[in-house]
């Protein structure tokens, strides 16, 4: 999560919210705090998702993710590769890898990803480089060609999840449609109903 606009709130407290709402993955994304704090709210993310049986996974750090028994990881096409990423992780964990065209789908299939987050769907100011919308139509792709769960992400909330389900997506991931939210557990429940609506 990014929490710049989180209205002074911690990530534990959002994620408390977001928990009760209906989410059922959280990812540690902190580009700008200290290691040690890093360690330190990720270990309270962690025995919290753990305790409600949500998956918890570090975005980029595989040693955060080691050290703190991580379900996995996230990782782009810039971070560690995918399978060096599986290989410090060992057996039984989660590598997620970002795809924002086909080429970087079949590396991400090449490195044996778990899932794909594949984005920015739409415009968002969460992510500077984000680039361009890419819209839903890689995702129906993406799904056509390979028997693997994606994550939508990029610009998504209630009002816009639902074409990205109907296009292939077992899920949406989200930022500021719950951490920017006055009320983040309305937030989430809202836009899990709409995806579980969606994959019906
Ligand atoms: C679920 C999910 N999908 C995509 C991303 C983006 O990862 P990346 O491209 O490495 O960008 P950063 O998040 O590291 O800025 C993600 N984090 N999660
Ligand atoms: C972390 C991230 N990754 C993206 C990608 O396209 O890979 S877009 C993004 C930001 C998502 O935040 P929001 O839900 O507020 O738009
Ligand atoms: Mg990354």
């Amino acid at each position: 999560m990014g929490l710049e606009d989180a209205g002074g709130r911690t990530a534990l407290e959002i994620a408390v919210e977001a928990i009760a709402g209906g989410v059922t993955m959280i990812q540690l994304r902190d580009k700008q705090a200290p290691l040690r704090q890093v360690l330190e709210q990720g270990a309270r993310l962690r025995d919290l998702c753990r305790g409600h049986g949500v998956a918890f996974i570090v975005n980029d750090r595989v040693d955060v993710a080691v050290l703190l028994d991580a379900d996995g990881v996230h990782v782009g096409q810039d971070d560690i590769p995918g399978a060096e990423a599986r290989r410090l992780l060992g057996s039984g964990k989660l590598v997620g890898i970002s795809a924002g065209t086909m080429e970087e789908a079949e590396w991400a299939m090449a490195n044996r990803a778990d899932y794909l987050g594949v984005g920015p769907v739409y415009a968002t100011a969460t992510k500077q480089d984000a680039g361009e919308a890419i819209g839903t139509d890689l995702i129906g792709a993406i799904t056509d060609r390979w028997k693997i769960p994606v994550v939508g992400i990029g610009g998504i909330g209630a009002d816009n999840a639902a074409p990205v389900i109907k296009a292939g997506a077992a899920g949406v991931a989200v930022v500021s449609a719950i951490t920017r939210q006055a009320n983040p557990m309305q937030a989430a429940r809202q836009l899990a109903d709409v995806v579980r609506q969606a994959l019906k």
